[in-house]
């Protein structure tokens, strides 16, 4: 058996990025820029005015004090959008409205709540400083200065910032389309009749929901039969499109453990036991004229929702070009626990907060790979060292999230909530 790290270590010295795409700014959410983008315009664009009011010269409103109030007569109104470019009159305010271009030689604008609103002619009862709730132009980024530099992921503030800069088209590693392949005579999809020996596959719905959460693309989930020829088939028909592959079942010791017999030798594939638990038996190769990395992982549900964590996960993330997520935190055991000897354990646990904020786990859902139920119930998974055989009462353990920190803490706040 290798250990987890020595098998993480031997996938990701494989990956590599998927090649560069230029994409419109919507469609490159979650991806990652490749070169720096520069602005292609003022940001504001023109002065305008932050505040709905009058803009006016702060000259013209010499003395202006509740008490002492100043008239002006107002030139007309300045919307936002307006296309002409008003000219200020010496000793006239026009009212104007957030967002709208500062008429020409006024200097300030005057709030709304600090006149009498009326159009025709307005009472000031303020005099304001020189540039008053006045936005300039370029003050945000200026034409041809960065607005964002290689290597970031380009989330909602992001497109933002790239379509106010008019920006339409960013170069960025391209989306990492992934082909979840389940394997198994067994296995029936969802909504079809489970004739007897036969289950729901639980685990292409698992993995394609796993793929996209983390912000990749599934563009096939499908199922293998348990027939050599059909899987060598069916295999080379994705490598010509995929991204990454990953397969499920069929890679320990049965008498029709189809993948493992298909694919060995195959490309740089290999087959081998992990010293972890669940997640032990686990294959991982590039395949293919593409190189594409393909992920045969065990079968036993719990399994492979751990085996995804933690390798596939990081290894997706770094084909996409991604810093690699932090998705660990810490906690105490609330009971103790049995953990396998001589294998990473990750145990299925829910989450509660002790007196300080922290989290407080106990297992949950029972310790059998085949567990799915039970699994629905698990926060996280707590990992305990290959030298441990129990996790004791009160000990501090390591833990793999398996649903954002935010959820878990809204749970925590309703049963708070409601005393459950
Ligand atoms: N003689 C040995 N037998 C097994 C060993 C071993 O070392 N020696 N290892 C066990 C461990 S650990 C695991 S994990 C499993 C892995 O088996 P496979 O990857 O070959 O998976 P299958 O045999 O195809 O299936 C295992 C289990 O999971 C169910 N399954 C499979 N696919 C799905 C799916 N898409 N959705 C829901 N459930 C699925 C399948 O019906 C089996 O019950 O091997 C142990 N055996
Ligand atoms: O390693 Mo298997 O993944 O124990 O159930």
């Amino acid at each position: 058996m290798i250990s987890v790290e020595e098998h993480l270590e031997a996938v990701l010295r494989q990956i590599v990025p998927v090649g560069t795409q230029r994409l419109p700014v919507a469609r490159a959410h979650g991806l990652v820029t490749t070169a720096d983008v520069a602005s292609r315009a003022d940001l504001p664009r023109f002065d305008n005015s932050s505040m709905d009011g009058y803009a006016v010269r702060r000259e013209d409103l010499e003395g202006a004090t509740p008490e002492t109030p100043v008239l002006l007569r107002v030139s007309g109104d300045v919307a936002a959008g307006d296309p002409l470019p008003r000219e200020h009159v010496p000793g006239q305010a026009w009212r104007i409205m957030t967002g709208a271009p500062m008429p020409v030689g006024a200097d300030s604008v005057v709030r709304v709540e600090d006149t009498d609103g009326h159009v025709r002619e307005a009472q000031f009862r303020v005099q304001p400083e020189e540039g008053a709730n006045v936005r300039r132009a370029g003050e945000d980024v200026r034409t041809g200065q960065l607005v964002l530099p290689a290597g970031t992921r380009i989330a909602a503030a992001q497109i933002a910032a790239l379509a106010s800069a008019g920006v339409e088209e960013v170069d960025v590693v391209g989306p990492v389309r992934v082909v979840v392949l389940s394997t198994g005579d067994e296995l029936v999809p969802l909504g079809q009749p489970v004739g007897p020996g036969q289950i729901v596959d639980s685990n292409g719905p698992m993995l394609e929901a796993l793929v996209r959460e983390a912000g990749f693309f599934p563009v096939h989930v499908g199922h293998l039969p348990d027939d050599e020829a059909a899987t060598r088939k069916e295999l080379r028909h994705h490598l010509g499109h995929a991204d990454a592959v990953i397969t499920t079942g069929g890679v320990s010791k049965g008498a029709y453990d189809i993948v493992k017999k298909v694919l060995t030798g195959e490309g740089s594939m290999e087959f081998l036991e992990v010293a972890m638990q669940p997640g032990k038996p686990q294959g991982f190769g590039l395949l293919g004229r593409r190189r594409i990395p393909v992920f045969t992982l065990p079968g036993n549900p719990v399994s492979a929702i751990v085996s995804f964590e933690v390798f596939v996960r990081p290894a997706l993330e770094k084909r996409a070009g991604r810093v690699v997520s932090d998705r660990t935190t810490t906690g105490y055991a609330l009971t103790s626990w049995r953990s396998a000897s001589d294998r990473r354990t990750y145990t299925r646990v829910r989450a509660t907060l002790d007196a300080t904020g922290e989290y407080a786990v106990e297992p949950v859902g029972g310790s059998g790979s085949h567990l799915v139920a039970g699994l629905a119930l698990a926060d996280a998974l707590a990992v305990s060292a290959e030298d441990v055989t129990e996790v004791e009462a009160g000990s501090r353990v390591d833990l793999l999230l398996l649903r954002p920190r935010r959820e878990i803490d809204g749970r925590l706040a309703r049963e708070k909530e409601t005393g459950g």
